[in-house]
């Protein structure tokens, strides 16, 4: 790994930006979206189709990993990307937000949290240095530091708590890390909604210094209309020059607003996991493919989608083979919403470049048609 990691702004327009982040596996062009590959795989599709959809980089989970395979199996394998054979960059979370979020038997302390797996019951213990290692043996290109997010609601003296833990285990991931070439580390600002708490948090990294910056603590639950009043103030406590990451993020409209706000990456498990569901997102709103009238109609699911799904099939057609339970209809599915979330990058992209990018959200948001289509 002779290359560096650094992050190229290429342009602005209002507080949306657009760049680049160069790694040695490649670069990924900001504003980017990850799809999430929770067990070396997206869910239902080729890493091939992945990056036909127009992807640069992914997430991968370090807590489904430890767990099974483990990381040290990968490891012997060669690495996450060979492993699941994505060459391309990818960006590993640290595992303390799944734990509070799936795992039994948890037991936090300052040292990290303990926990039972989900999948057999067996006892696991995540720290900072643990959960930095077990990216490290993943061969992760974006590791993210170990931190608390606090469950929601929760009182001003808990979310302080739990970010100044945060904090400190930020200290030791840094720490952990070590001196890594073309690797990053990306620290994560905590705080819930209480904005003097967000910028503690956010002065706390900018100490200890990161090649990139998320924002945590959001996309649970709060609804949008908070999570924008957050992140109307919360981008502007990090550094202009590094990556910010908006972390779980979100339904078109949502990534657009984070977009508008100074977000430059984000990850969601929405297009693959309601791709599976039957849930389609489209430029004119959601389709339930599922729903009967869809039985006999013979349009695609979107005139103006170049996917796979819409240039070959129709709505007929997806409506079977999901009634039927199909794998094929996961796949079509999925690759749609995929396709359709690099495009809503791929837009704003362009627009933020071409310094259009009210306009782009004007048409953005006039598109959409309320409630199903
Ligand atoms: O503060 C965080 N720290 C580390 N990982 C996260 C992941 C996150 N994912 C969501 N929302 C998407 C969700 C996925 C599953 C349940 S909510 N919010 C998140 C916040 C954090």
């Amino acid at each position: 790994m002779t290359k560096r990691f650094s992050f190229d702004l290429k342009a602005t327009d209002g507080k949306a930006r657009t760049g680049v982040i160069n790694t040695p596996r490649g670069e990924v062009r900001t504003p980017a979206f990850m799809p999430v590959g929770t067990a070396a795989t997206v869910k239902a599709m080729m890493p091939e189709s992945v990056r036909a959809t127009g992807a640069d980089i992914l997430l991968g989970n370090t807590y489904h990993l430890m767990l099974r395979p483990t990381a040290e199996r990968i490891d012997r394998l060669g690495g996450l990307h060979k492993f699941m054979n994505w060459e391309r960059p990818i960006l590993t979370d640290s595992g303390g937000f799944q734990v509070m979020s799936l795992a039994g038997l948890r037991k936090l302390t300052e040292k990290g949290v303990t926990f039972k797996s989900h999948i057999d019951g067996s006892k696991h213990e995540l720290t900072p240095e643990r959960s930095i290692e077990i990216q490290r043996l993943l061969g992760s290109d974006i590791v993210m530091c170990f931190d608390e997010c606090p469950a929601l609601p929760a009182d001003r003296e808990r979310i302080a708590e739990s970010m100044r833990l945060s904090m400190r285990w930020a200290e030791r991931s840094r720490e952990a890390f070590g001196d890594r070439p073309g690797h990053a580390l990306f620290g994560i600002m905590q705080g819930g909604l209480e904005q003097d708490l967000r910028e503690e948090s956010a002065e706390a990294l900018r100490k200890i210094g990161f090649e990139g910056y998320a924002v945590g603590g959001l996309a649970v639950g709060e609804g949008q209309e908070a999570m924008f009043g957050c992140l109307d103030y919360a981008p502007d406590f990090l550094p202009v020059d590094k990556p910010r990451y908006l972390m779980g993020v979100g339904k078109p409209d949502d990534i657009v607003g984070a977009v508008a706000r100074g977000i430059d990456m984000m990850d969601c498990v929405l297009p693959s996991r309601s791709g599976r569901t039957g849930q389609a997102f489209t430029r004119h709103g959601v389709v339930n493919i599922k729903n009967a009238r869809h039985a006999d109609d013979p349009r695609p699911l979107d005139e103006n989608c170049s996917c796979p799904a819409c240039s070959n099939y129709s709505r007929a057609y997806l409506h079977h083979v999901f009634r039927s339970n199909e794998m094929i209809s996961g796949m079509l599915l999925t690759w749609h919403n995929l396709h359709y979330f690099q495009e809503i990058m791929q837009g704003m992209r362009d627009a933020i470049a071409a310094g259009t990018f009210e306009a782009w959200q004007a048409e953005f948001h006039a598109q959409r048609a309320q409630g199903d289509i």
